[in-house]
């Protein structure tokens, strides 16, 4: 038997004991109770010399995962894949790698600073008796760590901690990114604790494939570099470890593009925040505290959400009125409807300033747009949204960095006419990426090329046909509103001829 066991099975006994005297505590004199009672708990703590501390998995009136019991869980997954018998095994990052963890009813020691602990994976047997494939509410999973009582302050100081540190540590070099959604028709498993849903997160895009500009590129770098290591900054400066970036610019200029490789550059997890899915400003906030650290929460078109909103008003209004004289039954669903409410830009705007601010660090929230003027300035102020990132058509830079990805191709003599005409027009990133790509295994880099040029040559002249067409129109309006004033000038001159006759 091992030490942990047998110190184990000694604590249990002496638990056993204390239960006892309990009950028959009431059998001894009275004022003898006291004394007993003191000498016998001497007693005990004299044969069991051993502190234990227990971590639960869920806690706190939310029943939310603990975060120091997943910590525990992944340091001792280290110490105990040597020690323990029966151990739990996870596939983690691309199903390359196995993680294994104790099983339960198993213990391991470990030493810190030359002091033994055990540490012991325990479950509670639940009290109902029910068939499930998911885990019974009662059913109750804890580390316990048993320490000698001498070494009790270093252990709750030092050793907690460190314990604590390394397995959040662990987690983060292991963990197999996520990626979030609130988007109602993707929970598909009803049993859940929180309103979003996830799927594994694997997207090759990073900032080295992202066509743009280079020093716009860097900068952007950086500044994400600078925030995610940036925690005793913000402490000293108070302000909440947040960020907010609002992405605007045409369709297909790589603002999603830009998330991806956000995320993969920092390892973080991301929320898409699907805004028209959020039922109201408190369900907002809800799913905002249940996103963890470490993550970019993404509200994309932010406009289309906000302008929706709008559009709702307008169609309940619209609806009450068409509603007078409905049957009854109708009516009452009709009620059930018009109490939903939304999500407005005040809870909003709250939600990221209130509670969002306080709800833990190391958080990014990302807006995309395609039109930044639509926009409330008060949403995009800085502050909440820090930085202003325009995506642009593709220029010269831009194209060379798609040429080196599509093509593995630095510089080619057709590059010089691209320049130009990348100068003249306007082409989106995606766009110029989809004439870049081989449409077989055989074609000649030179075809892509030219198809590009040939692309940007089309769009030119239609951007110069549209123009055209544009001036043209706006010609014929001012001719024909100046005819309309010349004939309402002479028919006011008319009126007033007669009314002198
Ligand atoms: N700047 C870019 N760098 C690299 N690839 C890009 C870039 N912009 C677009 N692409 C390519 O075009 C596709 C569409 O881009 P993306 O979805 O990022 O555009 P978007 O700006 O988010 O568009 P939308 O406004 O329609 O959401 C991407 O899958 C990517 O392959
Ligand atoms: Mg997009």
């Amino acid at each position: 038997m091992r030490m942990g066991e047998m110190w184990s099975h000694v604590g249990s006994t002496m638990g056993s004991l204390m239960f006892i005297y309990a009950l028959f505590k009431q059998f001894f004199p009275y004022h003898l109770q006291d004394y007993i009672e003191k000498h016998f708990k001497k007693l005990v703590s004299f044969a069991y010399p051993y502190v234990e501390i227990t971590f639960d998995e869920f806690t706190g009136e939310r029943m939310k995962r603990s975060e120091a019991y997943s910590a525990i869980e992944t340091y001792l997954s280290g110490k105990s894949s040597a020690s323990a018998k029966r151990l739990k095994a996870d596939v983690v990052k691309d199903s390359q790698s196995v993680v294994l963890s104790m099983d339960f009813n198993e213990e391991v020691t470990d030493e810190f600073q030359g002091v033994k602990v055990w540490w012991a994976a325990r479950k509670t047997p639940h009290k109902t008796q029910r068939i499930s494939w998911f885990p019974a509410d009662d059913e109750k999973k804890f580390y316990k760590l048993t320490v000698h009582k001498s070494y009790r302050e270093l252990i709750t100081e030092s050793y907690v901690s460190h314990v604590l540190k390394k397995g959040k540590a662990i987690a983060t070099k292991n963990r197999q990114r996520k990626l979030y959604s609130n988007n109602p028709s993707h929970n598909w498993y009803g049993y859940k604790r929180t309103k979003w849903s996830n799927v594994v997160f694997e997207h090759p895009a990073t900032f080295d494939t992202l066509a743009m500009e280079a020093k716009k590129k860097e900068e952007i770098k950086n500044d994400l570099i600078k925030f995610s290591k940036g925690k005793d900054y913000y402490a000293s400066i108070g302000k909440a470890w947040k960020r907010g970036y609002l992405l605007y610019g045409p369709p297909g200029t790589g603002k999603s593009s830009m998330i991806v490789a956000m995320a993969n550059l920092l390892d973080y997890d991301v929320y898409d925040l699907e805004l028209t899915a959020v039922k109201d400003n408190s369900e907002l906030r809800r799913l905002l505290i249940d996103t963890s650290s470490k993550s970019i929460v993404v509200i994309e078109d932010i406009d289309c959400s906000l302008d929706l909103t709008g559009q709702r008003e307008k169609k309940k209004k619209a609806k009450d009125k068409d509603d007078e004289g409905m049957d009854p039954i109708a009516n009452m669903v009709n009620e059930e409807e018009k109490k939903e409410s939304k999500v407005t830009l005040s809870g909003l705007l709250n939600c990221i300033d209130g509670l969002w601010s306080a709800c833990g660090g190391e958080r990014i929230i990302v807006f995309t747009t395609n039109y930044v003027e639509k926009l409330d300035p008060a949403l995009i102020r800085r502050g909440r949204m820090d930085v202003h990132i325009e995506m642009s058509y593709c220029c010269f830079d831009a194209f060379k960095v798609l040429a080196k990805n599509y093509l593995k191709i630095e510089s080619h003599p057709l590059f010089e006419e691209i320049e130009r005409l990348l100068g003249e027009t306007k082409m989106a990133p995606a766009d110029v990426a989809e004439n870049l790509m081989p449409k077989s295994d055989y074609e000649k880099e030179e075809t892509c090329f030219e198809r590009l040029i040939e692309a940007l040559k089309t769009t030119k002249e239609e951007a110069i046909k549209k123009a055209d067409e544009e001036a043209h129109a706006k010609e014929e309006k001012e001719e024909k509103e100046k005819q309309q004033s010349e004939k309402d000038e002479n028919e006011k001159e008319k009126s007033a001829d007669d009314a002198k006759k």
